[in-house]
C-alpha cells in the first residue's frame, strides 16, 4: 500500500488526478504554505515547480525518474493550488458519486451470439485505481493504490508491489469497453474506482508500478529531501535573515575561475533542485574543479566527476544521492572519486558553502595505502587530511580529531570498529571494489547502511548486471527503495525478464521482458556509468598477449594417463560418488600441470593425515607413487618434469637478458606453486618478492610501491591472483606471466589488469600457460566458449564449486589430447589447418593486428568478458616450429611450445 500521499503522476492527467490518502492521514494543505509566503517568492516557487514538472513530463528519460518522493508530490500540489483551480476540481471529483459502476458479472449471464462476436480478445487496457472492500458506504475508506487490468472479459488487480490482489472473469466486454476515469467496479470482493488511464507502454516498462511508489523504501526517500520539505519557505520568508545572508555572500566568487580555459565546472542546480536544497536562499555559486587536478584528468574522467558530482547532489534522480562508477579496471576511478572529495569539501552551489564535512572510504585490505598514496599523489599531502586505519593508525584517533576528513578503512576493519565510527556523521560514503556488497544480507553491507551516509558511491570494476538480485542489492543500496522492495522488485523485473529469456517464452512473454528490462536499464542507467578500458588505449604503450601451448613432459603424461584410468575418475564419470569427486580429480590434474612435486606432496600429505578416509582421494593417488623416481624428494623437483616451467624458465632468462631493466609479475592461483616459482627464483639467483594471502596487510602497499620503484632491484613479482588480483597497481613490471589457469575468466582478466595500465611507460608483454592437450586447454575453452559468454559469469566471486559438469563435460574435461599441438586451435575449424604446405602459419592470413580482445568498436565492447572462440581465431597464431618467429621472447621458448595465439593492441610501436 502507498505509504506517501504522492498521487501516481504519469498516469493521465496529473493535475486533475485524485489523490490517494492512506486511511487515517489528512490530506496535506499545500495552501496552509502558500498564505505564509510573501508574494515574489511565491510567484518564483511556483514557477520553477511548474517548469520542471513540465519538463520532466516532456523529457522521456527523466520523466521515468522523477520518482515520487513526499516533496515532488507537494511541489506539484502546490503548483496547482497556485491557479485554484485543480485543488478544487480534484476534492470535488471525492465527492462525486461515479457516473458509472461495474459489477462482477453473475455467471448465469448469457451473451447474445451476435454480441460475442465483437467481443475481442484482445481487448487490453490499464488503469490505475484505488481499492477498497466492498461495502455499502457512501464515503470509501480506500485502502491502496492498484493497477487494473482488462484483458477480453477479464479483469486483473495488482498491487503497487506487482502481485495479483483480484480476478474477475465473464464481465460484459460492453461495459469493460466503457470503463473510464472515474468507473467504479467490482473485482473479488474488492471495490476499485479508476483513477486514470496506463498506457500499455507505462504498464510494459513497469513505470506504473514504479511511479505509485507503493515501495515503503521511495516513500520513505531521502532523508534530504525529507529535511528540506518539512518547511521548505519558513527561512526563506524571514526577510531579516534573508537580507543578512545576501549580504554576507554578496561578494560569494567561485572557488576557481570558471571562465579560463579548460576549466571543469558542475552542472548548476536547476529550480527544483534549488527549492529542494537552498531552503536558505543562498546565491548560487559555480563549482568548479581544481585546475591543479583538472590539469591531470583524462576526458573520461572529467566526464566521470561530472556524473559524480550529479548523482551525490541529488541532481539525477530526485532526492536520490547514490551512484555506481563500474569503468573497467585502470580508468582511475580512485582520481575521479579523490576529485569529487576535494571538490565537495571545499566548495557547494549554495553560497559556496562546503557540501561535505567528512568521507568514509572502504577498501579491501590491501588497497588501503594504495588510497593514501593516490591522495598524496594528486593532491599532496597538505591539501587534504586523510586517515588510512592500520596496525598503527586506529579508528579512535580519527573520531577524536577534527582535523582528519576522510577515513580510509578497510572492509575487515569497518565491521571491527562498527561502534566507534557510527559516532561520526560521515557525509559521503566511498566503497571500493563494492561488488561485495551484492548480498544484501551479509553483515558488511548491514554495517554500512546503518551508518545511514545519504551519499553513497560503489566503485567497480566488475560487471554489475550478471544476477537481477545481485543488481538489485547494489542498486538498493546506492539508493534504497528506488526499485521498491525486493518481492515487488521481482515481480515487476526480475519474474517477466527471466521468463523472457527462457526458450519458451511466448512473444508476449518476450516482449514483456525486454520493456521491464529496458525500463531497468534505463531507470538505473541514470546512477550507473561504465566505460570500457579501450578509453584508455591512447594513452598506454602496446600490449602484445600471448597464449602459450607449453608441451607437457614425460612424467607428467604418465601421470595425467594414470590419474585418468584411476578407479575414481573412471566412478565420476559414471556419476557413481556423491561428494563432488571431480574437484578433487581436477585439483589433481591441475597441480600435476604446474608441477609432478605438488602432486607428490598432496599424496604424501593424504598418507600421513589423519583424515585419510576418503575413498575417491585413495582410489585417485592408488600407484601413482610407483610412478616417482624411488628417490623422489619434492623439495629438490627438477625444473624438467614441467613442461611450463621449463617455458618460465627459459622466458626469465630471455627477458633478463634482453630487457635487463624490465620487471616481471608472475601470477599463480595457488600458494604452493608460488613457493616452487619462489624456490626457482632463488636458484637462478633472481631477485623477487612476493605478495600472498599472508602477506600483512600493512606491508602490502610498501611491497607494491618498491616493486614499482624505478630504484627496485627486484626482478620478479611473485602474485597470488586472489589475494592481490584486485584493484592492484604493478606498473613496475611490464612482463606478466599467467602460470595457471582459474576457472573464472574474470580473475584472469582482473591479474593481466595490473601492469597494462595508466603509468606503464614499457611495451607490456603477457604470457599466459597452458599445458598443451590437458585440463588447462580444456579450462581455457571453457572460458572462451559461446556458453560462457551468454552465460556471462563474469564475477570475481564465482569458483569451480560453483560450475555444475554434465557427465560428458567431465568425460571432455577428463581426455588428455597427447598428439594435438593445440586442442584449442584444432576446435577452432581454422582455415590455416586446410593449409597444403600444412606449415600451420598463418599471419599473412589474419589481420596482424586486431582492436585487441575488446570486439570491434562498434559494438558495445565490454574486456571484462573473456575472449570469444571467433575473437581468438583472428589473432596470429603459429605452431612452436614455425620458421619466421619475429618475436625475440617467443622465439626463445619456442623449442618447449607446441603452439602460440598472438595479439597487439596499439601496434605503432610494439616489441
Ligand atoms: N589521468 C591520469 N593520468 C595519469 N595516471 C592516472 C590518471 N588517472 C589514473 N591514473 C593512474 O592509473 C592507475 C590506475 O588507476 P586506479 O587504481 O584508480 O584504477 P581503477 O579504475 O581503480 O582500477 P581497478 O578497477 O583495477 O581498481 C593509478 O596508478 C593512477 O594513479
Ligand atoms: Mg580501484
Amino acid at each position: 500500500m502507498r505509504r506517501s500521499a504522492a498521487p501516481s503522476q504519469l498516469q493521465g492527467n496529473p493535475f486533475k488526478k485524485l489523490k490517494f490518502i492512506p486511511p487515517g492521514r489528512s490530506n496535506p494543505s499545500p495552501n496552509e504554505e502558500n498564505t505564509k509566503m510573501s508574494p515574489d517568492v511565491k510567484l518564483f516557487e511556483v514557477v520553477a515547480s511548474k517548469n520542471t514538472f513540465l519538463q520532466l513530463q516532456n523529457n522521456p528519460r527523466i520523466c521515468s525518474l522523477n520518482l515520487p518522493t513526499e516533496g515532488s508530490a507537494r511541489e506539484i500540489n502546490h503548483g496547482h493550488n497556485y491557479s485554484g483551480k485543480h485543488c478544487s476540481e480534484a476534492s470535488v471529483m471525492v465527492k462525486l458519486d461515479p457516473p458509472h459502476t461495474v459489477h462482477s458479472a453473475p455467471k448465469e449471464i448469457t451473451v447474445p451470439k451476435g454480441q460475442e462476436e465483437e467481443e475481442p480478445d484482445s481487448l487490453v487496457k490499464y488503469f490505475s485505481v484505488v481499492w477498497c472492500k466492498a461495502s455499502k458506504k457512501k464515503h470509501k475508506k480506500w485502502e491502496g493504490d492498484a493497477v487494473l487490468i482488462v484483458k477480453g472479459k477479464s479483469l486483473t488487480l495488482k498491487d503497487l508491489e506487482g502481485k495479483d490482489i483480484g480476478r474477475g472473469i465473464a464481465y460484459k466486454f460492453k461495459e469493460l469497453e466503457k470503463i473510464e476515469e472515474g468507473h467504479r467496479v467490482m473485482i473479488g470482493g474488492k471495490e476499485v474506482e479508476v483513477m486514470g488511464i496506463i498506457s500499455p507502454d507505462d504498464f510494459n516498462s513497469g513505470r506504473c508500478f514504479q511511479l505509485g511508489g507503493g515501495s515503503p523504501a521511495i516513500s520513505s526517500s531521502s532523508q534530504a529531501a525529507k529535511k528540506c520539505f518539512s518547511n521548505p519557505f519558513k527561512s526563506v520568508c524571514k526577510p531579516s535573515s534573508r537580507e543578512n545572508r545576501l549580504n554576507g555572500f554578496q561578494d560569494c566568487k567561485p572557488r576557481h575561475d570558471p571562465h579560463v580555459p579548460n576549466s571543469l565546472v558542475m552542472s548548476r542546480p536547476d529550480n527544483n533542485h534549488q527549492w529542494m536544497f537552498n531552503k536558505n536562499c543562498f546565491p548560487i555559486v559555480d563549482v568548479v574543479i581544481d585546475p591543479h587536478l583538472v590539469y591531470h584528468l583524462r576526458p573520461h574522467q572529467k566526464e566521470g566527476i561530472i556524473f559524480l558530482y550529479e548523482c551525490v547532489m541529488g541532481m539525477r534522480v530526485n532526492g536520490r544521492c547514490g551512484a555506481i562508477l563500474a569503468d573497467e579496471m585502470g580508468l582511475g576511478k580512485t582520481l575521479q572519486c579523490i576529485s569529487l572529495i576535494w571538490t565537495l569539501q571545499c566548495q557547494g552551489p549554495y553560497g559556496g558553502k562546503p557540501v561535505i564535512k567528512k568521507t568514509l572510504i572502504v577498501t579491501p585490505g590491501s588497497l588501503v595505502n594504495n588510497w593514501r598514496k593516490e591522495f598524496q599523489k594528486w593532491l599532496g599531502s597538505e591539501r587534504i587530511k586523510i586517515f588510512p586505519v592500520d596496525q598503527d593508525h586506529k579508528v579512535e584517533e580519527f573520531t577524536k580529531s577534527p582535523f582528519y576528513s576522510v577515513l580510509i578503512i578497510s572492509y575487515e576493519m569497518l565491521l571491527r570498529s562498527l561502534d566507534q565510527i557510527k559516532n561520526v556523521k560521515f557525509d559521503l560514503l566511498i566503497c571500493d571494489e563494492g561488488h561485495r556488497l551484492k548480498n544484501s544480507a551479509i553483515k558488511t553491507t548491514t554495517a554500512l547502511i546503518s551508518l545511514s551516509c545519504e551519499k553513497r558511491v560503489i566503485l567497480t570494476g566488475t560487471p554489475v548486471q550478471n544476477d537481477l538480485q545481485e543488481f538489485f542489492a547494489l542498486i538498493d543500496f546506492v539508493n534504497p527503495g528506488i526499485l521498491g522492495s525486493l518481492s515487488s522488485y521481482r515481480k515487476i523485473y526480475e519474474e517477466p525478464i527471466i521468463i523472457s529469456r527462457q526458450p519458451s517464452a511466448s512473444e508476449e512473454e518476450k516482449e514483456l521482458g525486454e520493456k521491464r528490462a529496458a525500463e531497468l536499464t534505463c531507470l538505473t542507467g541514470l546512477f550507473i556509468l561504465r566505460r570500457t578500458q579501450e578509453v584508455i588505449n591512447k594513452y598506454l604503450p602496446p600490449k602484445i598477449e600471448n597464449v602459450v601451448f607449453c608441451r607437457p613432459r614425460a612424467l607428467q603424461v604418465e601421470l595425467y594417463r594414470k590419474l585418468l584410468n584411476s578407479q575414481a575418475v573412471r566412478f565420476c564419470l559414471q556419476g557413481l560418488l556423491g561428494n563432488s569427486p571431480h574437484l578433487i580429480c581436477i585439483g589433481a590434474l591441475k597441480k600435476l600441470c604446474n608441477h609432478p612435486c605438488l602432486l607428490f606432496n598432496s599424496i604424501k600429505e593424504k598418507e600421513y593425515s589423519s583424515t585419510w578416509d576418503g575413498n575417491e582421494e585413495r582410489s585417485l593417488y592408488e600407484g601413482l607413487v610407483d610412478v616417482f623416481p624411488a628417490d623422489y624428494n619434492p623439495l629438490m623437483f627438477a625444473e624438467e618434469e614441467s613442461g611450463k616451467l621449463q617455458v618460465l624458465l627459459k622466458l626469465l632468462a630471455v627477458i633478463h637478458e634482453l630487457r635487463p631493466t624490465e620487471k616481471v609479475v608472475l601470477v599463480s592461483n595457488y600458494t604452493q606453486t608460488l613457493n616452487i616459482l619462489q624456490e626457482v627464483c632463488k636458484r637462478h639467483g633472481y631477485t623477487y618478492t612476493r605478495l600472498d594471502g599472508q602477506t600483512p596487510i600493512s606491508q602490502r602497499q610498501q611491497i607494491v610501491d618498491c616493486f614499482n620503484s624505478k630504484y627496485s632491484s627486484d626482478f620478479i613479482f611473485l602474485l597470488s591472483s586472489k589475494a592481490g588480483g584486485v584493484g592492484l597497481n604493478l606498473i613496475g613490471g611490464s612482463h606478466l606471466i599467467l602460470y595457471d589457469i582459474d576457472w573464472n575468466p574474470a580473475t584472469d582478466i582482473q591479474a593481466m589488469s595490473r601492469v597494462w595500465r595508466d603509468g606503464q611507460k614499457h611495451p607490456v608483454h603477457i604470457y599466459r600457460l597452458l599445458t598443451t592437450g590437458t585440463i588447462e586447454e580444456k579450462i581455457y575453452q571453457r572460458q572462451i566458449s559461446k556458453q560462457d559468454l551468454s552465460g556471462a559469469v563474469v564475477d570475481l566471486t564465482k569458483t569451480s564449486e560453483h560450475i555444475q559438469f554434465s557427465v560428458e563435460e567431465l568425460k571432455n574435461l577428463f581426455t588428455l589430447h597427447e598428439s594435438s599441438h593445440c586442442v584449442t586451435h584444432d576446435l577452432l575449424d581454422c582455415e590455416c589447418t586446410r593449409d597444403k604446405d600444412g606449415t600451420g602459419g598463418s599471419l599473412e592470413k589474419f589481420p596482424i593486428s586486431r582492436n585487441c580482445q575488446l570486439g570491434p568498436h562498434h559494438q558495445k565492447s565490454n574486456s571484462m568478458k573473456p575472449l570469444s572462440m571467433s575473437q581468438l581465431k583472428q589473432w596470429k597464431h603459429f605452431s612452436g616450429d614455425h620458421l619466421n618467429l619475429t618475436d625475440p621472447f617467443l622465439e626463445r621458448i619456442r623449442e618447449n611450445v607446441s603452439f602460440f595465439f598472438q595479439n597487439i593492441t596499439n601496434q605503432s610501436t610494439a616489441i
